[in-house]
């Protein structure tokens, strides 16, 4: 007992949900609420023109067949026509409004979807796979559309087609009524039956796709790894398995939504021979019934059950939107990333930087910075050091407000970073990071990424101290050339040779440089470490170091390990002490 109050909670609770999610969608459509009562007007103008066609013919029958009255029937044709030509006109309007009206709507929901995931934090996108988030802007929100253009019309105007019919065959004939009646039960109980499993089919459809999607978009751009480690064939197998979930539930979902029109079709024919028989009956027996009143019978009958089957075929449709617009919404729904309140906008001229106390965990529980503290003078250069997974892009990362650390506060120019806006910390920094990312654009779209109001004069000029005009010079579309996102074109140094002179238009107070480990040719090399040299001057600089001979000027050393700060100081002090860093420059001496 107790297991099937907890099923009909639940349900409710799920039935909650989903109103909740039509009710917010339906907002996106009210949002042109003139055109939305101009489509309802509509609907009603060609509901009366299918329901008035069968009266008049029914009616005819009896007055001109079976009384044989005599006179001119031309006013009733006129009618007829009339209403057959409203029909059409009023349905092609209410479409064309509607589809109009629907998309508005989509590219509302789609721009605001866009506009949330602008705004996620870094930990959102930790925590997802990329694909998956593409296809909640791609195929979920499709979904809603292609529902919303059609789904919205057909449901109410069966509803009214429906509604109508019903008074109109009440009030001509109560047992005809109840006998065409009979089939409504039949026909929810069998709906019901198959929604029942095509509802949780079509959420499990959608996730599989969105799942297949992630995979697809992981395997392609990491190609060359799945090739460099011969994985092609685990890759098969997993995406078979993920193609094969997504092939079952798609079957379930189209086999029972599929069964819906033919069991339609069966209560239909079965609901025709009962108004035929009973309707027959009646005539032949009693006054009650006309000839032409059966027919108008058989023809609601017809009518009734096709908006039945229409709100049958819809309410699937309807389902799989609304499991879509859950999935969109609940983006939508995640905490945004949002300066703290009060928080004001400041200039950060100087660049000082203290970090006090620090300590910080991805996840709930964990420790992967503990307890930092340290201060870098505006100027200073402040380079990490440590073992792989030590923590020291996690400082950067804090920094930059990526993500926020659990104890302590980190000021800069005396501010504690929760008081000044997040426009404000990261428009004073400016990031060269490992595998500079570049977007699809010219690279003169790419340097000025940072800073949009730059001239072309300025980009130029960047481009120079960052040592790259002159390999831009080389190519044949210079400035002009467009760059792919993984583009094979220009080699990796100089993709870093752009970042930096992405950094250098930026004018930043605060420089994060992650020094690349990928082997890059001597020459490009040199011109990196003397573009970098050049950006630093004048900046407060933190710099990821690798290759400790880069570091040997830096006015402070942190060595981390384990996520703690075991050393600090300058080269020669290091050194002079004999701990972890001597340690480390003697190693490195040894292998180079
Ligand atoms: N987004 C993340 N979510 C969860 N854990 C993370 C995340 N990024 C890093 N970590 C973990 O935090 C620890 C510190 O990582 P971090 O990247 O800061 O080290 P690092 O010193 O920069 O290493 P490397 O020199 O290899 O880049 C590692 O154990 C890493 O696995």
């Amino acid at each position: 007992m107790a297991i099937v109050n907890h099923g009909r909670a639940t349900d409710r609770a799920e039935l909650t949900d989903q109103w909740g999610t039509i009710k917010r969608l339906s907002r996106y459509l009210l949002h042109e609420r003139k055109k939305m009562i101009g489509i309802g007007l509509l609907i009603l103008g060609s509901t009366i023109g299918s329901v008035g066609g069968p009266l008049l013919i029914g009616f005819a029958i009896d007055d001109w067949i079976v009384n044989q009255q005599t006179g001119t029937i031309w006013p009733l044709l006129v009618g007829l026509v009339s209403l057959f030509i409203g029909q059409s006109v009023t349905l092609w309007i209410q479409q064309f409004l509607m589809i109009d009206v629907a998309q508005n709507a989509i590219f509302r929901l789609r721009t605001e979807l866009f506009h949330a995931l602008q705004q996620l934090p870094i930990p959102f996108y930790d925590k997802r796979r990329h694909g998956e988030l593409m296809s909640r802007v791609t195929n979920d929100v499709d979904q809603i559309s292609n529902t919303l253009n059609s789904a919205v019309i057909q449901i109410v105007s069966s509803v009214l087609t429906l509604g109508t019919i019903t008074a109109l065959m009440i009030w001509l004939s109560p047992t005809l009524t109840v006998i065409t009646l009979m089939i409504i039960p039949l026909m929810f109980l069998s709906i019901k039956w198959i929604t029942k499993r095509t509802g949780p089919s079509f959420k499990e459809t959608q996730k599989a796709v969105g799942d297949l999607n992630g995979y697809i978009e992981e395997t392609v751009s990491g190609q060359k790894l799945v090739k460099a480690f011969s994985q092609e064939e685990r890759v098969l197998a997993e995406f078979e398995e993920k193609s094969s979930r997504l092939k079952k539930a798609a079957y379930r979902a189209q086999l029972f939504s599929g069964a819906i029109p033919k069991v339609m079709n069966l209560l239909n024919n079965g609901s025709f021979a009962l108004i035929a028989g009973v309707g027959g009956y009646l005539a032949l027996t009693g006054t009650q019934v006309t000839v032409g009143v059966i027919v108008i019978f058989v023809e609601y009958a017809r009518q009734f059950t096709r908006p039945l089957n229409d709100l049958a075929n819809q309410f699937n449709t309807l389902l799989s939107a609304i499991a879509g617009a859950e999935r969109v919404f609940a983006i939508m729904d995640e905490p945004k990333e949002a300066s703290k309140d009060g928080a004001k906008d400041v200039d950060l001229t100087r660049g000082k930087v203290e970090f006090k106390d620090i300590s910080f965990g991805y996840e709930e529980g964990e420790r992967t910075i503990k307890d930092i503290s340290f201060t870098a003078n505006p100027g200073d250069t402040v380079a990490f050091v440590g073992p792989t997974g030590a923590g020291k892009t996690t400082v950067t990362n804090l920094l930059g407000r990526f993500y926020e650390p659990q104890e302590g506060q980190i000021f800069i120019d005396d501010i504690p970073l929760d008081k000044m806006t997040l426009h404000s910390t990261r428009q004073a920094m400016a990031f060269v990071l490992q595998d500079p990312f570049l977007f699809e654009g010219t690279i003169r779209e790419n340097i000025r990424y940072g800073r949009l109001q730059a001239s072309d004069e300025e980009v130029i000029e960047a481009a120079k101290l960052a040592n790259a005009h002159r390999f831009i010079k080389k190519l044949p579309r210079g400035y002009d050339t467009v760059l792919s996102q993984d583009d094979s074109g220009i080699s990796q140094g100089q993709r870093q040779l752009l970042s930096i002179a992405r950094a250098f238009i930026a004018k930043p107070t605060i420089l994060i440089l992650d020094e690349a480990t990928s082997s890059i040719d001597t020459i490009t090399e040199i011109y990196i470490q003397e573009a970098l040299k050049r950006l630093m001057v004048g900046r407060t600089s933190f710099v990821i170091a690798h290759r400790l001979n880069t570091i040997r000027q830096a006015d402070q050393i942190i060595v981390l390990k384990d996520g703690e700060m075991i050393e600090s100081g300058t080269h020669t002090e290091l050194v002079r002490r004999r701990g972890f860093y001597a340690d480390l420059v003697e190693k490195q001496t040894a292998i180079s």
